[in-house]
């Protein structure tokens, strides 16, 4: 039974799923050399963001298949290192969208009436309620860093209350922001008008100390600010400087360059900042979403299916996987052979994808042929993950091509290979929506199932030779399962392709090729 690591704290609805299909051990706040230690027992791991995936843990974890992480940002996982070793990284990218826009919202009004500082004082007896005298957001300027799954919904709800809402987002079509009532502007514009400023963008070397001392400068004194996106897209000591001088007014953060937050001058700033410990995916509704998200991958991943919100391989919509599926199949069963036939040392590959195929994604197809052809050099080391890269440094080139014109099948696929054994070529189709068929090997036109054991032969197109073929694999205790000939002409050259039982003895092949008429013989084992 494969096993999961669960290291953060998971709704039971997560580990009830994973429970299904493996081992589940939950230990959470291991520290790093722990995690290092335990990590080569596990087949999964799932995290929130407590844990920290990186570089060292991936390089020790041998048997690692997969990373689930139960929310949106993956900046807690070495996501290149993991996609070099060929584990599988998926998230949640729509679990918490709600829970984390709610919250920015709730932090932008909670600044405004003081609610935290008002509550406090109640509690310790006090009532002063000149004291805690807020401003409204009504008619004011929202101003959002970001205009993603997060920043629309908070954008959405803002309006509701009567915010004009300004957005920059270098991504979104200036259709898309008027559809959600915002205006695009350029940072610095967004910057000087905002009264209130949200960021609801991914933490990346571009968005890294976004708001430090100069775009602090470019605010109104009343301006205040609400993250509740990543830590270190704020500068903290310049926010501190800001709002204790009186740069800006306030500021309401869930996310800290570093978490837990330790010593941070950030605490001495009483009502003018709110401070909440990365509290934005926390309601009971998103934990459920997450949880079950993304141990519904793992369990499919450990399954042998792909995943739906994989970060590092091409992302499919569930309902595009499922009529792709039979293809990646065909694809991988194709690359596999072609690869096979080409010999070690591939320069070159062609993908073609023919009727109807060519107007399906060719990404995951693609893929699909790279991880077969690779097969035989990398066995189980190749994956949907890392199948590119390895081409990649392999120097292998790949072209990709469409022929919408072929029509001898509804959809099928080519791939050609050059390789140390010459240049060779399959097509395959897919029979009756799941069965994997090679209908053409090097231009010549058969129709066998792809099975374990293989031998193919070029030979002349005369009396006899099958015959031969056949009495000489029988002295060798070969079983033929089944057998067809393809030709182009009569009595010109053809193709053989034999099923057989078991794989082929050592030093047959040679013997086969001495055979009169037969001009070549490969064996493949799928
Ligand atoms: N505090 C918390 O607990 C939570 C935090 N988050 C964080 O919220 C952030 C947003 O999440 P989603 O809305 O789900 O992501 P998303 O991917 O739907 O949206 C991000 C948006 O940022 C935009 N963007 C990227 N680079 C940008 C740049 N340099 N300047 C301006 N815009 C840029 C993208 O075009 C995209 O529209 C992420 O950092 C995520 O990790 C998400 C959930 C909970
Ligand atoms: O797991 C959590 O509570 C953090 C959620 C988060 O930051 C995210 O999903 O990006």
């Amino acid at each position: 039974m494969p096993k999961v690591l669960v290291s953060d704290p998971i709704d039971q609805s997560g580990l009830d799923i994973l429970a299904q299909v493996a081992q589940v051990d939950v230990k959470t706040k291991l520290p790093l050399e722990e995690l290092v230690q335990l990590i080569p027992n596990y087949d999964a791991l799932m995290i929130r963001s407590g844990t920290k995936v990186t570089s060292e843990v991936i390089e020790a974890a041998s048997q690692l298949k997969i990373i689930g992480r139960a929310g949106v940002g993956v900046d807690n996982v070495d996501v290149a290192a993991a996609t070099r070793r060929g584990i599988v990284v998926v998230n949640s990218p729509e679990g918490n969208t709600i829970a984390a826009a709610e919250h920015a919202l709730a932090m932008m009004l909670s600044l405004s009436r003081n609610i935290p500082e008002a509550d406090k004082s109640v509690k310790a007896s006090a009532w002063d309620r000149k004291k805690f005298t807020g401003v409204e957001v009504y008619k004011k300027i929202l101003g959002v860093v970001g205009l993603g799954k997060i920043g629309s919904h908070v954008a959405t709800v803002a309006r509701a209350m009567g915010m004009n809402i300004l957005a920059y987002d270098p991504f979104i079509s200036k259709e898309r922001a008027a559809e959600l009532g915002c205006t695009l502007v350029d940072l610095d514009l967004l910057f000087q008008e905002a009264d209130y400023i949200t960021l609801h963008i991914p933490k990346t070397p571009e968005t890294a100390h976004l708001i430090n001392a100069e775009a602090l400068a470019k605010m109104k004194p009343t301006a205040r600010i609400v993250n509740c996106a990543r830590g270190g897209i704020i500068d903290e000591a310049a926010l501190h400087e800001a709002v204790k001088n009186g740069t800006i007014a306030g500021a309401a953060i869930d996310v800290y360059e570093s978490e837990p937050l330790g010593e941070s001058s950030l605490r001495e700033l009483g009502k003018s900042v709110v401070l909440t410990p990365h509290l934005g995916a926390s309601t009971a509704e998103a934990q459920i979403n997450v949880a079950v998200d993304v141990a519904e991958q793992i369990r499919d991943v450990l399954l042998g299916l792909p995943a739906r919100s994989a970060v590092n391989i091409p992302g499919l919509r569930p309902d595009v996987l499922e009529r792709l599926r039979p293809y990646l199949q065909l694809a991988e069963t194709l690359g596999n052979l072609v690869g096979q036939l080409a010999g070690g040392r591939v320069e070159q590959v062609q993908i073609t994808l023919q009727g109807d195929l060519a107007n399906q994604d060719s990404k995951p197809i693609v893929i699909a042929t790279l991880k077969g052809l690779l097969t035989n050099a990398l066995r189980e080391r190749v994956n949907y993950v890392n199948a590119s890269i390895e081409a990649k440094e392999r120097g292998i080139q790949v072209i990709e091509t469409r022929d919408a014109g072929v029509k001898d099948f509804s959809g099928s696929l080519y791939v050609s290979a050059q390789g140390s054994l010459g240049e060779h070529s399959v097509t395959g189709i897919i029979l009756g929506g799941t069965e994997v068929r090679i209908t053409d090997i090097n231009q010549f036109p058969i129709n066998v199932p792809p099975t374990k054991y293989m031998l193919f032969t070029l030979h002349r197109d005369m009396p006899g030779i099958i015959g031969k073929i056949g009495s000489l694999l029988g002295s060798f205790n070969v079983n033929i399962a089944s057998m067809q000939v393809g030709r182009q002409i009569v009595r010109g050259d053809a193709v053989m392709v034999l099923s057989i039982d078991d794989p082929l003895p050592d030093g047959i092949l040679e013997e086969i090729t001495k055979v009169p008429g037969i001009r070549d013989a490969y064996t493949v084992a799928l």
